[in-house]
């Protein structure tokens, strides 16, 4: 097998890798999803080069851990599926890693975008509060709506009770 071909191979079995954590580890998939988020917040927000660099090493950071952290809880449940003390130092210090690096990036978001979610908070209120009529009125929707998302799992539930068997 030529060396390209050989080099795709392992882009294959990286891609494998990240699929399958995907859809079996919960903790890897809330990463993802806040990766994402912090993603749109910076484009939305039109953030600076410097903020992105600093921004997409923190998330990579964390993604790679959570990574390794299954890699290493997979080793750990093949060489020692019962209980033993050394099995537990390696899955918690795993698990350590990537709370510090979680713990790290939450702290960097907030610097870099807690002033400005709080601005943007605060030009929000002021331009609703000079037409308090649609204030009342947005206010009113919102609660409208938060009211049906409550309910609805009451509902559902509901009806599957009432449901006659088929
Ligand atoms: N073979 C073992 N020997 C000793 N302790 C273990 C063993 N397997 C798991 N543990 C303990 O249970 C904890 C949870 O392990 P588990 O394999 O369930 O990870 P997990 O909860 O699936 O982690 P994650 O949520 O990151 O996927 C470990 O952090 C460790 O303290």
């Amino acid at each position: 097998m030529t060396s390209s071909n050989n080099l795709w191979r392992s882009f294959g079995f990286a891609g494998q890798g990240l699929w399958a954590t995907l859809l079996t580890q919960r903790n890897f998939r809330i990463h993802v999803a806040a990766a994402t988020l912090v993603g749109v917040l910076g484009f939305l927000m039109r953030i600076s080069g410097m903020m992105w660099l600093i921004l997409i090493l923190t998330s990579a950071l964390v993604l790679a851990l959570e990574l390794v952290n299954s890699a290493i809880e997979a080793v750990v449940d093949l060489v020692s599926p019962d209980y033993h003390p050394l099995a537990k130092v390696a899955k918690d210090a795993a698990a350590g890693a990537v709370l510090v690096a979680a713990a790290g990036a939450l702290g960097i978001g907030i610097l870099v975008f807690g002033p400005r979610l709080s601005r943007l908070g605060t030009d929000f209120m002021l331009r609703w509060s000079q037409d308090a009529g649609l204030l009342v009125i947005v206010l009113l929707a919102a609660a409208v709506l938060w009211g049906l998302v409550l309910a609805l799992p009451f509902w559902v539930a509901h009806r599957r009770r009432i449901k006659p068997l088929r």
